[in-house]
């Protein structure tokens, strides 16, 4: 006798102990399975399905954001948007549509991970952030998604094959093709979320007797329950794996993932405002990423030189305390003891931004060429030169970055109405 109870959200919530106290009685001979056995076949009409139905841009004027509504990215992705200023403004927690009132215009729309990416592909939304894994196994290489920023530093995993740990002669993903224990009748049965990937792997890889099915989550548990033999799904930490007596293998690694900003081509190209709106956002999370690893750190240096002060910190320090492009000195005004007058003192204050990881050097290294009063601050941006993944996009989109200068973000919500 088999009784799957959810593992949990809501629904598991609700099944407290009591109740499941309740159904160990009453379900002696109930037999309840969640697991769904879908083909790839079914699941690549659905996905079509929806790039069928693909939405013209005229069908509504505003520029729609998809973010994920619940998970592990959920607040990720809120956080990110924050710390860019970007903060999205919810009238109540169980409204599905918000705003960014720093972006005027954009409509922003909460959505579970694989709804983003379903709603990205029929043209229901423009922008959308998601796990890379969710992004390929949905959107299926659709050529409508281009991906804006690829590293967004949140919702880091990897999908990967994990077998049970006690196939000692199973060590990669070799081993595994070569085992004699498969066949046409007894394939290998891989249980998997990703049925589109594991698709393409498995077939990649040249294995012949390998029999998919799907569930929607804790899948480590299907090999004990002799569900499946093994599973492809993802890690982290590798705890759940650990735990549920499972091991990696060589070689499958099938995806490295982590949290993305995609957006629309045919958005990106004809809906006025939305090209202008993700150029805003990738140089705020570029410029926020960058920060993010950045400490400020200003100190006095006494010198008879600005340069000399710059070389004595180049030597001494060598890269980290020349800063991002080179030191920023500038000279100290002491004044008069009458305080009537100021002049160029023998000191200089400087400016350089170092690695958060690196700060207790740098303090020591500004101290050992005579640094003072030395203050650490934390940086909000870094913003450099226009991003090169901005240019990549321009590129992508077959666009001049010149092309792109009339667009102003201004500009663009003014035109907005006439369009
Ligand atoms: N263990 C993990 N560590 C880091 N990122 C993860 C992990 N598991 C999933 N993710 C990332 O988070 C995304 C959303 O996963 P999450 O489990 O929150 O949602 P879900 O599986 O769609 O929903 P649920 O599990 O609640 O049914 C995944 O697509 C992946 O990119
Ligand atoms: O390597 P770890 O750090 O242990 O993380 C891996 C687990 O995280 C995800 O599951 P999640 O918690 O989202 O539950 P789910 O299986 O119900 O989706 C994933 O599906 C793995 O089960
Ligand atoms: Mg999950």
């Amino acid at each position: 006798m088999t009784c799957l109870l959810p593992t949990k959200s809501g629904k598991a919530a609700f099944l407290g102990d009591g109740l499941r106290r309740q159904i160990r009685r009453i379900s002696a001979r109930l037999t309840v399975r969640q697991s769904r056995c879908l083909t790839c076949a079914s699941i690549r009409q659905h996905e079509s399905a929806a790039r069928v139905y693909r939405k013209s841009v005229e069908s509504r004027s505003s520029i729609r954001m998809g973010i994920p509504s619940k998970g592990r990215m959920a607040e990720d992705t809120m956080q990110l948007l924050d710390d860019c200023q970007l903060k999205v403004r919810k009238i109540n927690p169980r409204q599905y549509a918000a705003e960014i009132p720093n972006v005027p215009g954009v409509e922003v729309w909460f959505q579970r991970a694989t709804d983003v990416v379903r709603k990205l592909v029929s043209g229901d939304i423009d922008i959308g952030i998601v796990g890379y894994d969710m992004l390929r196994e949905i959107g299926n290489q659709d050529e409508d998604l281009v991906v804006v920023h690829d590293a967004l530093g949140f919702g880091g995993c990897h999908l990967a094959i994990a077998v049970p740990s006690n196939w000692e002669d199973v060590i990669s993903l070799r081993d595994l093709l070569s085992d004699k224990r498969w066949s046409k009748e007894r394939p290998l049965r891989v249980i998997t979320a990703y049925m589109n990937l594991a698709t393409q792997f498995f077939a990649d890889q040249g294995f012949d007797y390998v029999e998919l099915s799907t569930a929607d989550g804790a899948l480590e548990a299907a090999p004990a329950m002799g569900a499946a033999d093994c599973i492809l799904d993802l890690v982290s930490s590798g705890t759940t794996l650990r735990e549920n007596n499972l091991k990696q293998i060589e070689g499958g690694r099938v995806l490295d993932s982590q949290g993305v900003l995609v957006a629309s081509r045919t958005a990106l190209l004809n809906r006025p405002g939305t090209l202008a709106v993700i150029h805003e956002m990738l140089e705020r999370i570029e410029a926020h990423l960058r920060a993010e690893g950045l400490f400020m750190v200003t100190a006095n240096i006494r010198g008879s030189s600005a340069v000399e002060v710059a070389t004595v910190l180049s030597s001494n320090g060598g890269q980290l305390l020349r800063g991002l492009q080179g030191p920023t000195v500038s000279p100290i005004y002491t004044y008069s003891t009458d305080g009537s007058s100021s002049k160029e003192g023998s000191y200089y204050a400087v400016s350089i931004g170092v690695p958060k990881s690196r700060i207790y050097e740098t303090v020591k290294q500004l101290r050992k060429v005579g640094g003072s009063g030395v203050l650490v601050f934390p940086l909000t941006y870094v913003f450099d030169e226009e991003p090169p993944r901005w240019s990549a996009l321009m590129n992508n989109l077959g666009l001049n970055v010149r092309d792109f200068e009339h667009l102003k973000i201004g500009e663009e919500f003014a035109n907005d109405g006439q369009a």
